[in-house]
């Protein structure tokens, strides 16, 4: 379907000539009702005359076509709208087209060449488009061509009058862009090139031939156009080629010290990075322009008093204060109250479900185990960065776009309470230089009243604050592990949802990196990335699910470091290694194989430590382990290993120290025992399966213990006990 203009009444300015006179021509070839208008000056705006609108008035008739002429200058605005009325009743399209130009060199720039160059480009084009504005309001339709000049957005010798005009008229064509939306009044601005009485001065001839007006009116006739929704665009058009151009904005940098005024220096320091167009952000409205950068200025300051990201800061080099001086500091006090809103909360942000009934526990404040995750613990201890005063350190200096949480470690002395007051005191424990960034330890304590309840070690990389001349390596720091050379004993994968940051910020890392998508850009990231800590939470209860049966006190420590961002979303494997108590663990994202947490494990409590409560709980718990440890181990050592299982299980139960109590599990029978008094002896069980079911359970088919529940297992008599599975067993007896 061909564009047509039937019905709509179109004003170019400057229509006697050039570009004008081609638009004027090609509106009324498609069925427009045109005013010509056209003062009849000469390129500096002198002399008047109707001949030039007259001609192409008459040009367009002579074809059939509509059209009126009309000499006012642009600035009788009111005048030239007038005429579309008076001559078709209503204006749908204008183009402001007309323009002069008094070249010179800025420094001979006299008042009147700047005046009359801005009264016509500029005042003209706002007097005329005010004129038909209401008109285009009450009728929700119009559009509006603003004409810019590459002299305008590039800047041109001997053109500062007639480029600042230029200019001034893309301002203007934004704000019309911005106001006019809603009554479907679209503004677009064109920056042509074509041969004409203009670009005559400037350009040699034989290009100016080249560049033909005609070359350039159908993308203004595009852009009038009802079906064209572009509004607020800027294009570059000429010889038949149409681009167009936008802002593009370098990442940036914060540049501001805490508690310092900000200084040139440091602006200096960072000048590379502040003209750096690496993974630059193009806004397109002042909304995403300032988005940013208020989340920016809303991070600096609330850091001074209480950043919710917290923490961290890097070394300044441009303060000449050494980061050294910063370790050992203590940071304000600080309480975190929690009931158990809280803590199903940060269940459900770190994946928990209802779709698993085990959840439940840690979703339902009314279960009769109602618990909270362990690795809770982070929570009331991050706010003692948060609510705390790491802009209180002298001598550090925050770029929030590139702290990056790089590795934690939390230890539980106690199960975390469901609700409560606690009470967490930090201590900046190291300051270390990595090259590519800056790690700042952080240890905090958290107590119950006197009670220590938690301990927890934040590391934070800060990008890029690296190379101040500090030391590696920290003995304070608690060190990642590697797992096991072998093929994982366990695998668990779970997917993340999309919203899955938005919910875990509510437990109280509001750092806009993970929500904010103009922030992360800022910090090189193509979108709002997962907390570190939502991950360490999906890892943490995978290990509970697969080694503690969902067991809060069962859990003691965790270690991970985030090699990886995790993009909300993406589905996290845990790959999972049993060293004994240890768990190893390694995360990596399942859509990019890209391992996300490494040198990481879970320690767990051992069946010993746990307590008689427990142990009797249920009457299977432990057994449930035994079993399904007997499975993996049998499965571990292969096929040809003996079908014989002669086992004897006994765990020491301590309280302060001292032996209480014994725990047996009679295979036999199936069911486990609480002995009061200090261990002693043995309780000697045997076992028998059928081969078949051997097998099931040595390929990991069937659950040893509800298989032998099931019945499945069958007795058949006394059968001795390889002495490889002896040691295994023997070993797991210890635990
Ligand atoms: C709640 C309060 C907490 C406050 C802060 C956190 C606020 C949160 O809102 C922020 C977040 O949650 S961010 C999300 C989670 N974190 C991440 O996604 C970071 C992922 N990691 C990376 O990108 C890189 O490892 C990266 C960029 C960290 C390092 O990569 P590279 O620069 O390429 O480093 P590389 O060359 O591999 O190694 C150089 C030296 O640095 C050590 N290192 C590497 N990764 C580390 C990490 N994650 N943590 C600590 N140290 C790390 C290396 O070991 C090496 O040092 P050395 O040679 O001495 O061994």
């Amino acid at each position: 379907m061909s564009l047509s203009f039937e019905g709509r009444v179109v004003l170019v300015t400057g229509a006697g000539g050039g570009l004008g006179k081609e638009y004027a021509l090609a509106f009324a070839e498609r069925g427009a009702s045109v005013v010509v208008n056209d003062l009849g000056a000469d390129t500096k705006g002198g002399g008047k005359s109707s001949a030039a609108a007259d001609k192409v008035v008459e040009e367009i008739r002579a074809k059939g076509g509509k059209a009126v002429a009309n000499y006012d200058s642009v600035e009788d605005g009111e005048k030239l709208i007038q005429t579309a009325l008076d001559a078709f009743g209503r204006i749908d399209i204008l183009v402001n087209n007309a323009g002069i130009l008094r070249d010179r060199s800025f420094a001979r720039t006299s008042d009147l060449d700047w005046d009359l160059i801005q009264r016509v480009h500029l005042r003209g084009s706002f007097l005329v488009t005010r004129a038909a504005w209401n008109h285009m309001k009450n009728q929700k339709f119009g559009r509006i061509i603003m004409t810019t000049s590459a002299a305008g957005i590039y800047g041109n010798f001997g053109q500062a009058n007639y480029s600042a005009a230029k200019l001034g008229l893309v301002g203007l064509a934004n704000t019309l862009a911005v106001e006019g939306r809603k009554y479907n009044i679209f503004c677009n601005t064109i920056a042509p090139v074509a041969g004409s009485r203009l670009t005559e001065t400037v350009m040699p001839p034989d290009l100016v031939e080249s560049l033909k007006p005609e070359y350039v009116a159908p993308m203004v006739l595009w852009l009038c156009h009802e079906q064209c929704q572009e509004n607020g665009g800027l294009f570059e058009v000429g010889a038949g080629w149409i681009g167009k151009l936008r802002w593009e904005r370098s990442q940036g940098r914060i540049v501001r010290q805490m508690n310092q005024p900000m200084s040139p220096e440091a602006v200096r320091e960072q000048w590379d990075k502040i003209c750096d167009f690496t993974d630059a952000t193009k806004p397109s409205s002042v909304q995403e322009s300032l988005q940013s950068v208020v989340s920016v200025l809303s991070r600096v300051e609330e850091e001074v008093s209480a950043s919710p990201t917290a923490a961290v800061a890097m070394a300044s080099s441009a303060s000449g204060i050494n980061p050294a001086e910063a370790v050992g500091q203590k940071l304000p006090p600080t309480t975190f109250s929690f009931t158990h809103t809280q803590c199903i909360l940060y269940a459900l942000g770190v994946g928990m479900s209802t779709k698993d009934p085990e959840h439940l526990r840690f979703l339902y404040e009314g279960h009769s185990d109602f618990s909270c995750l362990p690795t809770f613990g982070v929570i009331p201890s991050q706010a003692a960065m948060m609510d705390g005063g790491l802009g209180s350190i002298p001598g550090l200096n925050i770029d929030f776009t590139q702290v990056l949480h790089g590795e934690q470690y939390l230890e539980l002395y106690k199960p975390l309470p469901t609700s409560g007051q606690l009470t967490s005191e930090a201590t900046i424990a190291d300051v270390l230089d990595k090259g590519s960034g800056a790690v700042i330890l952080l240890d905090v304590n958290t107590y119950s009243g006197d009670e220590l309840i938690c301990y927890n070690q934040f590391s934070v990389f800060v990008v890029g604050a690296g190379g101040f001349g500090g030391k590696r390596t920290s003995e304070k720091a608690k060190a990642p592990l590697p797992p096991p050379k072998r093929a994982p004993d366990a695998v668990a994968i779970d997917s993340t949802t999309k919203d899955q940051a938005a919910l875990y910020r509510l437990s109280g890392d509001w750092n806009p990196l993970h929500i904010d998508p103009s922030f992360a850009a800022m910090g090189g990231f193509k979108s709002p990335i997962l907390h570190g800590l939502c991950s360490f939470g999906f890892a943490a209860r995978h290990v509970l699910k697969q080694y503690a049966n969902n067991d809060p006190s069962r859990f003691k420590a965790i270690k991970v470091r985030f090699v990886k961002p995790v993009m909300p979303g993406q589905s996290l494997q845990t790959e999972m290694w049993k060293e004994g108590n240890r768990i190893h663990i390694q995360c990596t994202v399942k859509e990019t194989d890209a391992v996300v947490l490494s040198g990481a494990y879970v320690d767990l409590h051992g069946a010993s430590e746990a307590s008689p409560e427990n142990l009797t709980k249920g009457g299977g718990l432990q057994s449930e382990l035994v079993f399904a440890e007997i499975g993996r181990r049998i499965k571990d050592l292969g096929a040809e290993l003996v079908k014989k299982v002669n086992a004897v299980f006994g765990w020491e139960i301590t309280k302060d120290g001292k032996n209480v109590a014994q725990w047996t599990i009679d295979l036999k029978n199936g069911s486990g025992a609480l002995h009061e008094g200090p261990y002693s002896g043995k309780a000697d069980v045997t076992i028998t399966v059928s081969d078949e079911d051997f097998m099931e359970v040595a390929q990991g088919k069937l659950n040893p213990q509800k298989a032998f529940f099931a019945g499945k297992l069958k007795v058949r008599g006394n059968i001795m006990l390889s002495q490889k599975l002896e040691v295994i067993l023997k070993d797991y007896a210890k635990l």
